[in-house]
């Protein structure tokens, strides 16, 4: 197999290849650990929530209609002759003229439909409350299946499950979900010069970065991780290590050797596995030029750039993504999800057309509203990531950016 890199593809395309794996298989989970996990199947409610009609304020029951044309000079009068607890569903029915005293979540007795808060009331005595304002039907109530519809499905699979979604697991009493496996995923890093984070590098050595950065962001991302160590630029052993990798895992990411230099095995090892092919070398975007994509039978490997700041570009761009598509995340490859935050550019920039860049910015308050502040550095180096508090995407057909326009960070 050549070296050389093929065709490169776009961003979007190289991502939209991940369409053609699987998404691990699910399994029964309570749904108290269930936080950031992915639905692999859609739910169906069991019962309507809320369950009836609640009152969202602390007030009176009342008919809206028994307040029409109230005011703060003419105060409707109705007589209040029952006081609902907030634990006990009333048994009974307003009469025309009558409200009853309501806590906040209680339920809604028959006649009424809708609450007035108690501010908006006067007590005068002998049972009987004023009213000074006119409501309308509905005014201050949690309608009875609001929430979810008895019967209705209210989370669809590849969901995923953040807090609300917890929130409404547990109101509906939902407590065990089936939800798809962490991916599992096998992590390597190639290079001669590499050495692990608890050695003392020698001339001409680098202690091991990208491992541990890859790691992290896979778990963030809802992965868990083998970790491989560090593997010599020699085609039969990162050969080895590459079935080792994949018999036990899901994936496999590894990094370095991904370019085209002498010692760049990567490419011709994955290519010398059985059942492997390779689905892209080289996709334009700055940094991380050399990501390589490649599958044996349906396990995707990816090949991250060497370079410390590239393969974490990588990571976030297209790593993550993978991940969360692998782990059933149905809203994996959107990036309309990215956290943005609009700030305003403190300098020019150029950029290639024909690849995305991403740059690494600052962000920092100011009078005029937050600035964007672009971190120079080569992608080699750790530091453009360590101060910066975000990306800004520069999409391939833009030739530079000028000084003073608002941008969109991607907040990290
Ligand atoms: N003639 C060309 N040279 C390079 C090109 C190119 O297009 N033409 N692309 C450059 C770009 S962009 C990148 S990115 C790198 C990618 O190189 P590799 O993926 O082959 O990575 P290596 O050569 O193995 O390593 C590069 C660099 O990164 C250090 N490294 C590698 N792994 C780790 C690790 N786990 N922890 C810390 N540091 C690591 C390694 O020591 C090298 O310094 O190629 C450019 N060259
Ligand atoms: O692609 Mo390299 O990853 O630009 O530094």
């Amino acid at each position: 197999m050549s070296s050389r890199f093929l065709s490169t593809l776009s961003r979007s395309e190289f991502a939209r290849l991940f369409h053609q794996f699987e998404s691990t298989p699910d399994e029964l989970i309570s749904f108290a650990e269930a936080h950031e996990r992915i639905l692999a199947e859609d739910l169906t409610a069991q019962e309507d929530l809320p369950a009836a009609d609640r009152s969202s304020m602390d007030g009176y029951a009342v008919a809206a209609a028994d307040t029409f044309g109230a005011g703060e000079a003419n105060p409707a009068y109705l007589e209040c002759r029952y006081r609902i607890e907030v634990n006990v569903f009333p048994q009974f029915g307003l009469q025309p003229g009558e409200c009853a005293w309501i806590p906040t979540g209680g339920f809604l007795p028959a006649g009424a439909d809708c609450v007035v808060m108690v501010e908006h009331t006067q007590e005068i005595g002998d049972g009987t409350i004023e009213v000074r304002r006119s409501l309308a039907p509905g005014e201050n109530l949690m309608f009875r299946g609001e929430d979810a519809r008895r019967g209705a499905v209210v989370l669809t699979r590849g969901t995923r499950l953040r807090i609300p979604e917890i929130g409404l697991l547990a109101a509906l009493g939902l407590q065990q979900v089936r939800v798809h496996r962490r991916p599992r995923i096998a992590v390597l890093s190639t290079g001669d010069e590499i050495v692990p984070v608890e050695a003392q590098p020698r001339p001409g050595e680098m202690r091991d970065v990208n491992s541990h950065a890859v790691a992290a962001m896979i778990v963030q991302a809802g992965g868990q991780v083998e970790q491989l160590g560090i593997v010599n630029d020699d085609l039969e052993q990162l050969r080895g290590a590459l079935e080792r990798g994949l018999a036990n895992n899901d994936a496999l990411f590894l990094s370095g050797g991904s370019s085209k230099g002498t010692r760049d095995h990567t490419l011709d090892a994955i290519a010398q596995l059985p059942g492997a092919r390779i689905l892209a070398h080289g996709v334009a975007m700055a940094p991380g030029k050399p990501t390589i994509l490649a599958c044996v039978g349906d396990k995707p490997i990816l090949g991250l750039p060497g370079q410390v700041g590239s393969a974490q570009v990588v990571m976030l761009v297209l790593g993550q993504p993978l991940v969360r598509h692998l782990a059933g995340d149905s809203r994996a490859l959107d990036t309309s999800h990215r956290s943005l935050r609009r700030a305003r550019l403190t300098r020019n920039l150029t950029s290639s057309q024909g690849r995305e860049d991403y740059l690494r910015v600052r962000l920092e308050e100011s009078a005029g509203g937050l600035l964007a502040h672009p971190v120079s550095g080569k992608s080699g180096l750790l530091r453009t990531l360590l101060h910066s508090d975000g990306l800004l995407p520069i999409a391939a057909d833009t030739e530079g950016l000028p000084e003073g326009c608002w941008v969109d960070v991607w907040l990290l």
